[in-house]
């Protein structure tokens, strides 16, 4: 079959429900998915087809170089350990209703979905997810493999840590800092400081539990 002309390409890693959003927004911004990869088959979504085995089972036998990739994996230390054994170039994938300011920066390998805000002087980091609804105010610092779940809401000045999931619906007031590999759960309202690898719920969130990286 005749390739379209004038798309820009790119390959996704992961085949499961990100996935899928993650090719959407991809196809409605011209680009032609060329291959998607996955290693684990159990993961894969009813709806991707054509998958090639990833990178795990066999690195050196990977098309490292080539069209480059979009890691469309949840898991932020899944996406980590991804990103740290391939040896390609990454795109970004921006939903065409997101708003990013002009003053912002957004890494290598990061996704921002539909409704998304990011506000002036911010600064994303490389493979983030910016999920649907969420809103990154001014001048916010969010370290690499975050992901900031649907409708969750940063005020100014607010720093999440590498790998932290701020989950679905949480409200982080001004100045807080997230340290690396946290966990706040959906809903939570984040008043001060969270220390790295803690999991916070509630209204005020709290503590419920510390995860040592292993
Ligand atoms: C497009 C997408 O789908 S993006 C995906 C976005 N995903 C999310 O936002 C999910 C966020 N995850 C959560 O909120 C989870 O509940 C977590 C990660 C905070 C906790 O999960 P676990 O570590 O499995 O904890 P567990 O379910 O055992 O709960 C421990 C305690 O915390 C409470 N708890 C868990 N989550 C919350 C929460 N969000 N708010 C308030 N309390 C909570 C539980 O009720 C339980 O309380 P108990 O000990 O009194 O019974």
């Amino acid at each position: 079959m005749k390739e379209p002309i004038n798309k820009k390409k790119v390959r996704i890693y992961g085949a499961g429900g990100h996935s899928q959003v993650i090719k959407e927004v991809l196809e409605k911004n011209n680009y032609l998915v060329t291959e998607t990869f996955d290693d684990k088959p159990e993961g894969v979504h009813h709806a991707s087809k054509n998958v090639s085995i990833g990178a795990r089972k066999s690195l050196a036998n990977f098309p490292h170089s080539g069209d480059p990739v979009i890691i469309a994996v949840g898991i932020n230390s899944e996406r980590a350990e991804i990103a740290e054994f391939l040896k390609c170039d990454y795109e970004k994938a921006v939903h065409h209703s997101a708003i990013i300011s002009d003053t912002s920066k957004i890494g290598e390998g990061t996704v921002v979905f539909a409704g998304a805000i990011i506000q002036p002087n911010s600064t994303i980091g490389k493979h983030v997810i910016i999920n649907t609804g969420a809103s990154v105010d001014h001048d916010n610092v969010i370290g690499d493999f975050a992901h900031i779940s649907p409708k969750a809401a940063l005020c100014g000045h607010v720093e999440v840590g590498e790998g932290s999931h701020v989950g679905v619906g949480a409200v982080v007031i001004p100045k807080v800092k997230i340290g690396k590999w946290c966990t706040i759960g959906a809903g939570t309202i984040v008043l001060k400081d969270v220390p790295d690898y803690s999991t916070l719920v509630g209204n005020p969130g709290v503590i419920i539990k510390t995860k040592k990286p292993n």
